[in-house]
């Protein structure tokens, strides 16, 4: 007997990451990770875990949407959520009066995915499996009976996707093989964060070498002199093999970026990360098609708000990197949905991570993606970020830059009872103390 949900509680949960310029870029100038943190409750021992992720004020407007959110899914049973889940997708993303607040965009969005990752880290649970090892073992018709395609037919239809899915399949037990012992590859964004300085760059450059690491991700975007300087030292540092990609947090207009881009070619960065406006479809296949001689890539996808907008960004080569996020996206639901599209246009999908739990949880879906999916790792790899882990019961496990799979069933979305008692805002006990 699957589980009954019998009550949801969520929680402001923020870490002050800020004070030390931890994941600060262009836009995000003083970012302190947090979480509303979601524990789905049940009537067996089981628990669900989920979260989505936030940048610290304005998290108590997540809670409150989780909250009208809740009453959607208390009283369901597992069994009946998963007997049909597209059914229970659309539930939480089209009640007829809630999703005039997206719809499936901005919070209303953010708060489904935290209520749904919970649910899959319940499945997952339920079946003692690593989300990722549950996604493997499910057959084509169920996977896919888990995507609302709605809006997206005319790029990818039910039966399609099950034939992607089916052609994938040859070679599978391999790849789950290979994942096991090497592991999935990373990048590292921790070495150059905006605020860093030159100092700290070159030591944490010079660590992360030692460390096996060969893919580095450097934030551009605030002062082009700066951007050059960095670039420079960057790129002396990690040699002309290794890679650098650059990020600009939707910093600029669509011509400024091509100007901007242009001027640091020479330093030969493998993607310019959301040069501008995240909702500017055109905008980014314009920066592509101009950057493209320059052998730049366009990456984006942290800030997409669902399978609609990289719909349109892969029918309009808007982007030659598909960066999926495990908390902005309508959950594991919908990432397969652009998974498959991706796969369809033959872009590599190279997820977004870091801030707070981004890592534990993207890993699930990024292994999924390579052994149900793309079957390549050609140009592709997870983003991964060195803050926080110690944090959850189940912390990433990287080893030679690579992503271990995670072996503890779930999504590896729960955190440490202590921990969300210590940060909780405004009353845990860091932040009494930072307020005092
Ligand atoms: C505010 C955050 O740290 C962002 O800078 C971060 O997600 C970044 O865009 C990334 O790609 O890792
Ligand atoms: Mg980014």
């Amino acid at each position: 007997m699957l589980p009954k949900i019998i009550n949801v509680t969520v929680k402001d949960v923020r870490f002050p990451t800020s004070t030390e310029q931890h994941g600060s870029d262009a836009m995000h100038t003083d970012p302190d990770y947090s979480t509303a943190y979601v524990v789905l409750h049940t009537d067996s021992e089981l628990k669900g875990f989920g979260f989505t992720f936030t940048l610290g004020k304005g998290t108590e407007i997540v809670v409150c949407a989780v909250e009208s959110l809740s009453r959607l899914v208390v009283g369901k049973s597992l069994e009946e959520i998963v007997r049909d889940f597209r059914g229970f997708y659309r539930l939480l993303t089209s009640d007829s009066q809630m999703r005039w607040l997206g719809p499936e965009k901005g919070v209303i969005h953010v708060a489904t995915a935290a209520v749904l990752n919970a649910v899959w880290d319940l499945w997952a649970r339920a079946e003692g499996k690593p989300l990722w090892k549950l996604l493997v073992d499910m057959d084509p018709e169920q996977l896919v009976s888990c995507i609302d395609f709605r809006y997206i037919t005319d790029v990818l239809t039910e039966k399609e996707a099950v034939d992607l899915l089916l052609k994938a399949q040859e070679g599978r037990q391999q790849r789950e093989d290979q994942m096991l012992s090497e592991g999935y590859p990373a990048y590292t964004t921790s070495c150059a964060w905006l605020g860093y300085s030159d100092q700290q760059l070159q030591q944490l450059c010079a660590d992360a070498l030692r460390g096996g690491w060969t893919r580095f991700k450097l934030k551009v975007g605030a002062d082009l002199e700066d951007d050059v300087r960095r670039c420079r030292l960057i790129r002396q540092m990690i040699g002309p093999n290794n890679t650098l990609m650059i990020d600009a947090n939707q910093k600029w207009d669509v011509d400024e970026a091509v100007s901007w881009v242009s001027r640091l070619a020479e330093f030969k960065p493998l993607w310019i990360e959301e040069p501008t406006s995240p909702d500017d479809i055109l905008g980014h296949a314009t920066i592509s098609k101009a950057l493209a001689p320059h052998g730049i890539g366009v990456a984006t996808g942290e800030q997409c708000h669902n399978r609609v907008m990289f719909k349109q960004l892969l029918q309009a080569s808007a982007l030659q990197f598909v960066q999926i996020d495990s908390c902005r996206l309508g959950s594991v639901n919908e990432n397969l949905a652009v998974m498959l599209m991706a796969h369809k246009f033959k872009v590599p999908v190279c997820p977004h991570s870091g801030g707070v739990g981004l890592c534990e949880l993207v890993q699930h879906l990024i292994l999924f993606d390579y052994i149900c999916v793309s079957a390549s790792l050609n140009n592709r790899m997870c983003e991964y970020v060195d803050h926080l882990h110690e944090h959850f019961t189940s912390p990433v496990v990287i080893k030679d830059a690579h992503y271990l799979p995670p072996k503890d069933p779930g999504y590896s979305c729960e955190m440490l009872d202590s921990s969300v008692q210590r940060y909780q805002f405004p009353d845990g006990e860091v932040w009494l103390q930072m307020n005092k």
